[in-house]
């Protein structure tokens, strides 16, 4: 069994979800060292947005535990979580549309400020409150534009899937869950939000990626955690996880996981 030491960012210590009848979730540890840039893949239905639910205590589990920088926070309500450190990016774009960019990321700042009317509190001379220059700020290091007065509706899908990062990212988060940030880009986009992860990396976030393109995978993450059936299969380096035969089973099945290994690029 793996051990929790300081260097973990996130610890799930033998976690189980059951819905009802249904174990969705079996018996899963494993430890995000701080600072990584781990990916958490699987076959459809396999577990992973469960186990996303599970660490910002949208669901709570049934039996194990979750630790954040070695605290147990299982008990411990969702907004609270923010507030500890784990934000997170949705599989579809939750903004909202009609407001602003620079609004959209102040949502974000929420779990910060006493509240919705502190953060609109104007504190400059200018009339901006120290909540909008910061959002501006954090955009402008992002090397995204603020587009002023331009609502997040009329932005192309690439942009905007940044910019639910940046809103995540606006909450000051140690860990950063990312549940398919490239679902939906092409090739190009999906380049280019592979480099703006990294420079999120190398500011010192840790981030926990579910994601189906392999690609982005093995560019952007040094180790994968695998679930199959809610059940953890493989915890390892990313370069060798298509050469493990029970992800090559989960992602092709057992016939073609021994015989096939043009099969390999399945799982890419
Ligand atoms: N609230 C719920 N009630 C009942 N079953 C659920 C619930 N949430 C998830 N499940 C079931 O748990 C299993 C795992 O679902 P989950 O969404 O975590 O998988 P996933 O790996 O994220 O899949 P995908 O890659 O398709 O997004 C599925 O069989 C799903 O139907």
């Amino acid at each position: 069994m793996t051990q929790t030491t300081d260097r973990n960012i996130l610890s799930l210590r033998n976690v189980s979800k059951r819905f009802g009848g249904l174990s969705v979730i079996t018996d899963v540890s494993f430890d995000v060292p701080a600072g990584a840039r781990m990916a958490l893949i699987g076959p459809n239905g396999a577990g992973k947005t469960t186990i996303f639910n599970l660490i910002s205590g949208f669901y709570q589990p049934n039996e194990g535990e979750i630790l954040l920088e070695s605290r147990a926070i299982q008990g411990i309500p969702s907004r609270k979580r923010i507030g500890l450190g784990v934000a997170r990016s949705f599989q579809n774009i939750r903004l909202m549309p009609h407001l602003s960019v620079v609004e959209n990321v102040m949502l974000g700042q929420q779990a910060r400020a006493g509240g919705i009317l502190d953060m609109l509190k104007p504190l400059s001379l200018f009339g901006r409150s120290a909540w909008h220059r910061e959002a501006e700020q954090l955009l402008a290091d992002m090397d995204l534009p603020t587009y002023p007065g331009e609502v997040v509706a009329t932005l192309p899908y690439g942009v905007r899937k940044k910019i639910e990062v940046v809103r995540a990212l606006a909450a000051r988060p140690k860990l950063l869950l990312l549940d398919e940030p490239a679902a939906g880009l092409n090739a190009a986009e999906t380049d280019n939000l592979t480099a703006f992860l990294k420079r999120i990396s190398e500011t010192g976030v840790t981030l926990l990626v579910v994601e189906h393109d392999m690609g982005l995978v093995r560019r952007l993450c040094d180790d994968a955690v695998v679930l199959n059936f809610g059940r953890k299969i493989y915890d390892g380096p990313t370069a060798t996880v298509q050469d493990n035969p029970l992800v090559l089973e989960a992602y092709l099945g057992p016939r073609h996981a021994s015989k096939d290994r043009q099969g390999a690029a399945h799982v890419a």
